[in-house]
This record gives C-alpha cells, structure tokens and sequence, in this order.
C-alpha cells in the first residue's frame, strides 16, 4: 500500500491523551479502522526512558496485529530503537536530512508544515508526507500556530505538487470531509478519537467521513 492510503484516518496519542488505559484506546482505534498511528508522548507526566519505550513497544506490536504502520513522534532514538515504521517530525524538530541519515532506508518520515513555504521545502527535502496545520483552532497542542483554514490547506495542496498530504488541528466528525475536498489524502486526530467516550465507533464515524467525496 502507497503512503497516501494510510494518511486516510491518522491517529496520533500519547497516554496524557486518553482516558482510560492508551493500549484499550489504541485497540478501539484500530478496529474501528483507523489506517495510521503515530505515538506522541509529550506534555504533564509523560513517560520517558525505560517506561516511554515499553509503552511504544505495546503499542508497536498492536499495530503490526492490524498491518497498521507505527510511527513515533520528534524522537528519532526511540523509532530506530524500538523498529517503528517511521518518524514525525516538525520544524523545529530534527531537520529531515539527518533523520534520512541515520534512519533505515525505507523508513517513512513525516514533516509538520504551518504554511505554504514550510510544505513546499519539507516537499523538496523529500518528506514522505507533510502534516499541515493546524486546520482549524485545537485545544490539543497548546503551542499551535494560528489555524490555517481549509484556504490555506487547499493551497498547500495546489502547491505541493504530488506529496502526500494529511491535515491536523481541530478535525472532527463534523469537518473532516470538508477537509477532504479542500484536497487532503487523509485526516489526522488526536481528541476526535483518545477523547472521545468509545474510540471504535469515534475512528469508524471518522473513516466514513473521509469516503464520502470519494
Ligand atoms: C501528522 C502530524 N502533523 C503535524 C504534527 C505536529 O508536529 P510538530 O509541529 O513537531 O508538533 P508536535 O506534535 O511535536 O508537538 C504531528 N505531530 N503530526
Ligand atoms: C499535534 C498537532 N499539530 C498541529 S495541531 C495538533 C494537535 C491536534 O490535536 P486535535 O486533533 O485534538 O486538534
Ligand atoms: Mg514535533
């Protein structure tokens, strides 16, 4: 499968994000459909070390259950150490040319774009994908940049060409096909599904979202 089917439902979820246990939350997510998963393990109390890596393991062989790919958010050690399936980075993260170093060949790294300039270079740097956004205002990351619109996704898309492209920040059932037709592959989460009361049916009302332009 190319990259741009599995951007279509893009969970991304660290433990602060959930509820209840992230392993249950996970396992809901992914039989509910989702088709990527990023680990995000930041903010208040967040695991780290030994602690940190035995939850990315976890969550690793869970996805591989699904043939869901696992990709691990900002720290490129924990990726390469734990075999994930790639790397997320941001603009203020490890720059993509030195991740690509030190990185397995056919790993896939994802960049973080808040702007057409920034999506045009991770484009010509070589991303796999670019994560844009955020798209609408989130409550989620309390360093956001100012939401871009579905105006300036639909730029992005105009301008990048070809790459691969998910969209993030304040997506929910309610605007995620909106999102589609403004030209993303695929929607990225994180509230819309680790916040929500039961995260099957959340990922399962998301994925018929995402079909409906289709
Ligand atoms: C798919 C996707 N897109 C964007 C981001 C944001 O990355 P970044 O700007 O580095 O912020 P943090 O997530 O590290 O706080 C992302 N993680 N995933
Ligand atoms: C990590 C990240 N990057 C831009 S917005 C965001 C948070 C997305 O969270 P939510 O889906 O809950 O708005
Ligand atoms: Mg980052």
């Amino acid at each position: 499968m190319h990259i741009r089917q599995f951007l279509q439902v893009y969970l991304i979820m660290g433990s602060n994000n959930c509820i209840e246990n992230p392993l249950y939350v996970l396992e809901q997510a992914l039989a509910g459909g989702i088709t990527l998963f990023q680990f995000r393990e930041k903010g208040r109390g967040a695991k780290t070390g030994a602690d940190k890596q035995k939850l990315a393991l976890q969550m690793k062989e869970l996805c591989r259950r699904y043939h869901v790919p696992f990709l691990v958010n900002d720290d490129v050690d924990l990726a390469i150490e734990v075999g994930a399936d790639g790397i997320h980075v941001g603009q203020e993260d490890e720059p993509i040319e030195s991740v690509r170093r030190r990185c397995p060949k056919n790993f896939i790294v994802g960049v973080s774009a808040t702007n057409v300039q920034e999506a045009v270079e991770a484009g010509s740097a070589g991303a796999d994908y670019i994560g844009a956004g955020p798209v609408f205002v989130t409550a989620t990351k309390h360093d956001a940049k100012t939401p871009i619109g579905l105006e300036g996704l639909a730029e992005i898309r105009r301008l990048i060409g070809n790459t691969p492209l998910v969209a993030i920040g304040g997506i929910q059932e309610k605007n995620a096909a909106e999102v589609i037709k403004a030209g993303a592959d695929g929607i990225s989460v994180i509230s819309a599904i680790s916040g929500s009361e039961n995260a099957l049916t959340a990922a399962q009302q998301l994925k018929h979202q995402t079909m409906l332009t289709e």
